[in-house]
Parts: C-alpha cells; sequence; structure tokens
C-alpha cells in the first residue's frame, strides 16, 4: 500500500453564481509511496495550488478520492480535519507562516502546544532538530530579527517536530535568495535522507532537480513523471528544462 494515493481527482470551481465552471483537477490519479521526495510543476493555472489544498484538506475535491495510509480524507467531518492534519501533515510555505509575536521556539513548538505536549517533551524532540537545521542560535529571536533562509529553516523545523507522515511544501524557496534555497533544499534532501515523505509543488527546475521524482500537470491532469534513479543532476535539469518547454509551447508528449 502506498502512503498517499490520489484516485480520479477531480476539482471543478463554480463562479458568477453558478454560470462559469473551471475544471482545475480532471482525473488526477497518483501514488506517493512512503520515503518519497515527489515535486510537482506545471504551468501556471494547471492545477498545482488545488492539487496541494485538496491533500492538505483545506479544500475538498468534486469526486475522487486521497487516501493517507488507506484512509479516505475527503470523508472526514469538519471537527476531524484540523486535528487529522495535525496529526499528519507538516506544511512549508513560500511566505514561512510564522507568527511574528511568538520567539522561533515558541513557532517551532505551536503544532506540539496544540496537541497538548509537556514541555520537556518539546524540548527533547527540538534539540536534535535545531542542531540537524542549524538554528540554535535564533531559537530566541523573533521572525523579524532572522533572514529569509533561517525563517525557512524554522518553518521546516515546525513542519517535522510532529513527525508527520507527509510533507506538503508549496513553493518552499519561492522567498529565498539562492545560496539560502540551496541550503533548504539540502535540508529537504537529508530529512528525506531519514526517511521523511515530501510533496512540494515547485516553480524552480533547481529545486525540482533536488526530489526523486517529478510529476509535471497539465489542464489538471498528470501529463509526464521524470524519476531521478541513475540521473546525474545536470540530465534531470535538462530532462525537466524539456519538458518545461514542451508545456509551454503546448505541446504533446508523445507527438
Ligand atoms: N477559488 C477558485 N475559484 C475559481 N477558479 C479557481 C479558483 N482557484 C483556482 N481556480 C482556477 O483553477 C485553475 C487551477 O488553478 P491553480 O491555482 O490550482 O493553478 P496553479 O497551477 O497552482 O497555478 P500557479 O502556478 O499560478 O499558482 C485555474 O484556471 C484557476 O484560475
Amino acid at each position: 500500500m502506498s502512503m498517499l494515493e490520489v484516485n480520479n481527482l477531480k476539482k471543478v470551481y463554480v463562479t458568477h453564481f453558478g454560470s462559469n465552471k473551471v475544471k482545475a483537477l480532471d482525473n488526477v490519479t497518483f501514488n506517493v509511496d512512503e520515503g518519497e521526495f515527489v515535486a510537482v510543476m506545471g504551468e501556471s493555472g494547471s492545477g498545482k495550488t488545488t492539487l496541494l489544498n485538496i491533500l492538505a484538506s483545506l479544500d475538498k475535491p468534486t469526486s475522487g478520492e486521497v487516501r493517507l495510509e488507506g484512509k479516505n480524507i475527503a470523508m472526514l467531518s469538519e471537527s476531524e480535519i484540523s486535528a487529522f492534519r495535525r496529526q499528519n501533515l507538516g506544511f512549508v510555505f513560500q511566505d514561512f507562516n510564522l507568527l511574528d509575536t511568538f520567539s522561533i521556539r515558541d513557532n517551532i513548538y505551536l503544532p506540539l502546544v496544540l496537541s497538548g505536549k509537556k514541555l520537556d517533551y518539546m524540548q527533547k524532540k527540538l534539540e536534535p532538530l535545531a542542531k540537524m537545521l542549524g538554528i540554535n542560535d535564533i531559537l530566541d529571536k523573533f521572525p523579524y530579527e532572522v533572514s529569509g533562509g533561517q525563517k525557512q529553516r524554522a518553518a521546516v523545523a515546525r513542519a517535522v517536530i510532529t513527525d508527520p507522515k507527509l510533507i506538503l511544501a508549496d513553493e518552499p524557496t519561492g522567498a529565498l535568495d539562492s545560496r539560502s534555497a540551496d541550503e533548504l533544499l539540502r535540508l529537504f534532501n537529508k530529512i528525506n535522507n531519514q526517511g521523511q515523505t515530501i510533496l512540494m509543488v515547485t516553480h524552480s527546475t533547481k529545486a525540482a532537480c533536488s526530489a526523486k521524482r517529478v510529476m509535471f500537470i497539465k489542464d489538471g491532469r498528470v501529463f509526464h513523471q521524470i524519476y531521478r534513479g541513475e540521473n546525474t543532476y545536470e540530465e534531470m535539469y535538462q530532462k525537466i528544462s524539456q519538458i518545461l518547454t514542451l508545456l509551454a509551447t503546448g505541446g504533446d508528449r508523445d507527438e
């Protein structure tokens, strides 16, 4: 059984009092195994955010199902959803989503506080994590006192401190300079090598190169997938660029 199973997922947005329908996802089917690191790419408007929102249980599909470890998340009631999200998912966003009135340490503790964990438990969880992420020195600072790269590392700590089954990342390198972006990708590789499953939406070819699989979405459908396998970084970069060119020029993969 895969960790994440997405079956025939459809999402139709109905706008203008029902007169206008946008098919954002059109029969998306894919699986993610435990320990995978998957990048999702596609043109603007192809349906990536819609997919991520449904996986995050922030939105419901029009039809189809999403199973996390066999459990269909579309069937969860409103009251079950936030606990489910807290217990199973970790989020890393482009804009970090840290609270400015909390120290970095308290931001990282937040999901554990919400699950009712004790302080000594939180301290024990944070210690190795802060070391691995290189954020020991900034734990008592506030988000506005640290760099973008440091904020993003704190956001990664907050995402992984609950030992989530799956990390969902939305353009995690989008707001970072290239050095901080490289650092973040190295960290993602590190936590992935330790067994953490990651699904990351990105526009960055470089970011996608660090994933083990790249899935391309076009017009709400899975268009193509590339596995890193034995490919070198350069080969991977080239293959991704080719598919992105194909998507931009409206070409068909099988032509
Ligand atoms: N709330 C909404 N109501 C109506 N249409 C929407 C809504 N959200 C997204 N759409 C439409 O659904 C389609 C997919 O949008 P989505 O935001 O998922 O694309 P995306 O691939 O994430 O784009 P980007 O890379 O620009 O963020 C687009 O045509 C978009 O205009």
